[in-house]
């Protein structure tokens, strides 16, 4: 392999721990200021020869809870390979009754449900304050350049699976699923999907000014409908594998684009490029108390 930096990197969710489908090239495990990240990173080949960096969230065994998962050592050690652009995949748990499980969705909100347990800012512990702009936490480019191209590999993979966009993920705690009363309230406060592991993700990928999307697989009605049994992870297996197998067909499909979409440098994707710039605090002047 070339030195050639790779600009696109994967993170695969539950169900979705290899490209296999894409050539393997070999494996990287860049050590970084905040640990390894939760899987060596597969360097793939795409048909034309352009490469990508594929990254397990859990490991490849699924042997990482989601409240540690190692998101910052995850993110930089992506940026640190040269990765520009990030397509996440997550399973989820639907609280819209036409979002049936095998739905495909594109969030492009999040409403923050964890618990304060998940170091969320490459800031923490530096005497660096910090505000990142979160209230677009998905990049609206991206997301809406993914759009008509995730739609069309879904159309022509020939499953009818479909696919939602506008729609906002509601990131637990966990590991337990939610009960029915914070499930009903989810729905109330606006949330159309839920899942353990959009944050800090999100967060930190906008810290190290990468563009990120989130392509959301739904598995199950989490516990909502008053007449049905609550989610289990029995419930999320059943549709994991389909999930993963469809992911797999709509990266292979999109990935080259992609790729070219955000090779260009200044190109007009990079829209999080520049954006940490004016978020660092300002050291005010120490006062001197003897004048
Ligand atoms: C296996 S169900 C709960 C688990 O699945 C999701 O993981 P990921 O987002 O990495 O696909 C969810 O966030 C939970 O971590
Ligand atoms: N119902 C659910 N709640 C939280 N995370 C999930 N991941 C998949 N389904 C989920």
């Amino acid at each position: 392999m070339s030195d050639e930096k790779v600009i696109i990197g994967v993170i695969g969710g539950s169900g979705l721990y290899n490209l296999d489908n894409l050539t393997p090239l070999k494996q990287v495990n860049p050590e970084t200021p905040w640990g390894l990240p939760s899987s060596p990173i597969t360097i793939c080949a795409l048909p034309s020869g352009k490469k990508v960096a594929f990254l397990a969230r859990h490991g490849i065994g699924h042997t990482i809870h989601p409240s540690t998962v190692p998101s910052r050592a995850n993110i930089s050690a992506l940026k640190s390979l040269g990765v520009r652009a990030i397509l996440a995949f997550s399973a989820v748990g639907s609280l819209r009754e036409e979002i049936s499980p095998g739905s495909f969705v594109l969030p492009n909100q999040i409403i923050d449900r964890t618990k304060g347990v998940r170091p969320a800012s490459f800031f923490e512990g530096t005497s660096i304050v910090a505000h990142a702009s979160f209230g677009d936490p998905y990049s609206n480019k991206f997301v809406s350049w993914l759009e008509s191209r995730v739609k069309k590999a879904l159309d022509e993979e020939g499953r009818g699976v479909k696919l939602f966009t506008d729609k906002c993920i509601i990131c637990m705690e966990g590991p337990q699923f939610s009960t029915r009363a914070e499930s009903l309230m989810y729905r109330q406060l606006g949330g159309d999907l839920i899942n353990m592991s959009a944050l800090p993700e999100a967060k930190l990928a906008r810290e190290a000014e990468l563009s990120y999307a989130l392509v959301a697989t739904a598995t199950d009605y989490d516990a909502w409908r008053p007449e049905e049994g609550t989610v289990t992870a029995a419930e999320v297996f059943k549709t994991l594998t389909q999930n993963a197998n469809t992911s797999r067909h709509v990266a292979a499909t999109i990935l080259e684009e992609v790729h070219e979409a955000f090779a260009a440098d200044g190109g007009d994707m990079l829209e999080e490029v520049g954006s940490m710039k004016l978020s660092i605090m300002p050291r005010s002047v120490q006062q001197n108390p003897g004048g």
